[in-house]
């Protein structure tokens, strides 16, 4: 378990992480998300001991970072920003040297090297410098030295930045198979991906922690949550949506031509909504139930901040 208290992080007067604290158990995959800025680098940097905190205390077992730091790098995997790596070395000599690092020997080393190659998918590029591989590979090359030592606590900084859908969906595949009794915590700007991986998002901004729980609570507070989205085929009046019970308000997206009816508060007014149009015979060619917009709750969660 790791337990943060009071973390902060000052670089001379300006505070990049302010008075977090949160606890993580095993098993989590937690998201961390935030804007530009918000302090998700240096935060995890300070958990992984490569950065000091200014204030608070960060412990993994109860035992404090502070005290025992050697101790406990050896159970993390750390991606930092950008997957860094000694460019002119090839793919298995540099993999190689960090399970040396890791004090991985004999048997064990050549089992953990073969293991790990062939999770993250490198054996195509092993004899090619790291320098020349296209970006995709670099970051599946961060990958695989991040958990080359098979650690309790992996940190990913971005471990989809820059990849293209295919490898995004295949990393994702890849955390979701490694979390198992482990912690795993990701940053990254990729909405979708804390409901595609995450089972616990942490959003910041400003460095302070804005909110804490499931990704289903984070798309629960979005006001489209449980609205009913509908396009038409052609123009028709729909003025008589809005008056039907248990609807709040109505948009119409001038863009897309869609027509999204709010509920009042705890409804769930998709059966009234389709009884209306079958009875109007409305011309409706597609018509769902919004199950939250990320986008817009993350907006006004960290907008909120810049506001106060
Ligand atoms: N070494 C440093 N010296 C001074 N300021 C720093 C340093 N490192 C980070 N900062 C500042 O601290 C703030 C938080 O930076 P951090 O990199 O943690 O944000 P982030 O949430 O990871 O952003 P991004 O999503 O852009 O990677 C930023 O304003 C950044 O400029």
């Amino acid at each position: 378990m790791i337990c943060v208290k009071n973390l902060s992080k000052m670089f001379d007067q300006f505070t990049a992480v302010d008075d977090l604290s949160f606890e993580i158990q095993s098993g989590d995959i937690v998201g961390f998300l935030g804007p530009n800025g918000a302090g998700k680098s240096t935060t995890m940097k300070m958990l992984t001991g490569f950065l000091t905190p200014t204030g608070g205390t960060i412990e993994f077992d109860g035992q404090s970072l502070d005290s025992n730091q050697k101790m406990i790098q050896k159970s993390i995997g750390y991606l930092p920003e950008g997957a860094p790596a000694y460019g002119d070395m090839t793919v298995f000599g540099y993999l190689n040297f960090i399970a040396e690092v890791r004090e991985l020997k004999g048997d064990v080393r050549r089992e953990r090297l073969k293991e790990v190659i062939e999770k993250v998918e490198l054996q195509s590029v092993l004899n090619r410098p790291i320098e020349n591989l296209s970006k995709g590979f670099k970051r599946r090359v961060g990958l695989a030295q991040a958990i080359i030592h098979d650690p309790k606590i992996l940190i990913l900084d971005e471990p989809t930045d820059g990849l293209d859908p295919n490898q995004k969906h295949q990393v994702r595949r890849l955390i979701q198979a490694l979390s198992r009794d482990k912690i795993v915590i990701i940053s990254t700007h990729i909405l979708e991906e804390v409901t595609a991986v995450c089972n616990r998002v942490m959003i910041i901004a400003s460095g302070k922690l804005k909110f804490d729980d499931t990704p289903q609570a984070l798309q629960q507070r979005s006001r489209y949550y449980h609205a009913v989205t509908m396009k038409l085929s052609y123009a028709a009046d729909i003025s008589g949506l809005a008056e039907i019970e248990g609807v709040a308000d109505m948009e119409v997206d001038r863009v897309s031509g869609e027509v999204t009816l709010f509920p009042e508060s705890g409804q769930f007014i998709l059966g009234p909504v389709t009884d209306y149009v079958q009875h109007r015979k409305l011309p409706v060619d597609s018509l769902f139930v919004e199950q939250g917009r990320l986008d817009e709750v993350f907006r006004s969660i960290t907008t909120e901040e810049a506001a106060a």
